[in-house]
């Protein structure tokens, strides 16, 4: 006779086993599987182990080994990754952009940042097509208050560091949010401190179901989402007052993102998808505070040296004098431009992108299964002699004289903000942050390090000494 209780014990034999299966095909069937596959075309690469695959190993050392071979792919966890570096294969995959999509990353990455750069498909579309008019060039404005920090007369050491992320933080919240550096400044310390959890849980051995651990970790993690979020309702909030009382600036970020609103709003009878929600918009509003406040372009002065500052301050002296840079006039910087492109590809500030096949693809005379992540290390192609000549380490700004398709010979292997539709649109506001902080600098100073170290993010802070000209 079947009893409740044996019911009840065969179906949770039933979920446990199916539980053990989708663990065991996770962590080893399907990594084997697809480690098959892939040597079956002739590619190479360590054999699967569970868990950390390569992680554990120094992974640029591993990928420097691979590429004596080219055809290789490394582990990250329990996924294969093939490495990318012929420049048309590059291209494809970056203009593929429903087959070859951003692969999920530790859950925990929600709470950090989502919004534009994680979104696929219809919905980034959409929301690429909203925020586009937001980085036209002319509706980026900016303070400077380089002018502040150095003493009137001498040299002076300064860890330069600092300024430049409150510069890079002010110009983002006055330009994106019409607020200011202070109002912003508790969003870029939660910001931070979130960006710390969420590197730290992505080295650590990922636990599927992780995050509802009540760890102190994704305990703060929390805490800080919800902080971040009331903060930036609480700016909404005060730009939805303004523009009720009809003095507003609509076209900054936050402006166009509100008024995306408003349309999705008006929509809603027609059950038309037209803007954005208000939670919508709030992630697009992290994401932005964090990605805009980012200092990426290191130029490095040992690289620039006395002769390249030289020519550059010419220059800018030539086009400005001692006028504030203005927009026009930064468009005609050729030196300074030259010279963050060559700082942009020695220290590339994104050094690989990553892509998963979400389905079975052919990729030049390579077929990927599902599942798959594809590597373009950036980092190396910049760095590659057989495509910037035996002189690659060097730091050469003349090497784009004639802009980067002379460079490059229009393939892609500069590639320091991606390529195709999904290129970072936050390039020419970088870029046009970039030259008016450098142009202000010269104009007003010369600089050298005090003694040479060169890394791509400073550990320790960037002392400059400034001498008054
Ligand atoms: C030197 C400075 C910068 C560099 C080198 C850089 C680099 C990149 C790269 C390589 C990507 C593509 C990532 C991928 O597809 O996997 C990207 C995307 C993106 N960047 Fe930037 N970025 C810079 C500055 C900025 C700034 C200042 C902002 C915002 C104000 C920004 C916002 C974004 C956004 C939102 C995306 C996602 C775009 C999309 O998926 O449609 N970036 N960036």
């Amino acid at each position: 006779m079947v009893t409740i209780q044996m019911i009840v014990t065969i179906c949770c034999c039933a979920i446990a086993i199916s539980l053990l299966w989708k663990v065991l095909n996770w962590v080893w069937f399907n990594p084997k599987k697809l480690e098959n596959l892939l040597r079956k075309q002739g590619l190479k690469g360590n054999s699967h182990r569970i868990l950390y695959g390569d992680m554990k190993d120094l992974i640029m050392r591993h990928i420097y080994a691979c590429f004596a071979g080219k055809k290789c792919f490394t582990w990250m966890g329990p996924r294969p990754q093939v490495l990318i570096m012929d420049p048309e294969l590059i291209k494809e995959v970056l203009s593929k952009t429903y087959s070859y999509q951003k692969p999920r990353g530790n859950p925990l990455g929600t709470l950090f940042v989502q919004g534009l750069v994680s979104y696929e498909k219809d919905k980034w579309a959409k929301h690429r097509k909203i925020i586009n008019p937001a980085f036209h060039l002319e509706k980026l404005k900016m303070l400077s208050k380089w002018e502040d920090i150095v003493p009137v007369e001498g040299s002076h050491e300064i860890d330069v560091w600092p300024h430049l992320q409150q510069l890079t933080s002010d110009v983002i919240s006055r330009t994106a949010f019409g607020s200011s550096y202070e109002e912003g400044r508790k969003i870029f310390e939660l910001q931070n401190e979130q960006a710390q959890h969420f590197i730290e849980a992505i080295r650590s051995v990922y636990i599927p179901g992780g995050r509802f651990l009540p760890t102190k970790r994704s305990r703060r993690v929390k805490e800080i989402n919800k902080d971040v979020w009331s903060l930036i309702r609480g700016i909404i909030n005060k730009r939805l007052k303004a523009m009720e009382a009809g003095y507003a600036d609509n076209e900054d970020l936050l402006g166009i993102l509100l008024e995306s609103n408003f349309k999705e709003i008006e929509q809603q009878d027609r059950k038309e998808d037209f803007g954005m929600s208000i939670d919508e918009i709030i992630e697009e509003c992290k994401l932005f505070y964090f990605a805009g406040a980012r200092n990426y372009i290191s130029v490095a002065p040992m690289d620039t040296g006395a002769v390249k500052q030289a020519r550059a301050r010419e220059e800018v002296l030539q086009v400005f004098g001692s006028r504030k840079p203005d927009f026009n006039g930064l468009n005609r910087l050729k030196v300074v431009t030259m010279i963050l492109y060559e700082s942009l590809r020695l220290y590339s500030p994104v050094t690989t992108l990553t892509r998963l096949a979400i389905e079975e693809i052919t990729l030049g005379e390579v077929s990927l299964p599902a599942g798959v992540l594809i590597s373009l290390p950036m980092v190396i192609l910049h760095h590659d002699k057989e495509i910037w000549g035996e002189d690659a380490n060097k730091f050469d700004p003349e090497r784009f004289r004639e802009g980067i398709s002379g460079a490059t010979k229009g393939q892609v292997t500069y590639f320091p903000f991606a390529w195709g539709p999904r290129i970072c649109i936050g390039q020419n506001f970088a870029m046009f942050e970039a030259k008016m902080a450098l142009s202000m600098i010269l104009q007003t100073f010369s600089f050298e390090l005090p003694q040479p170290s060169v890394t791509v993010q400073p550990q320790y802070g960037a002392p400059l000494i400034f001498h008054k000209l």
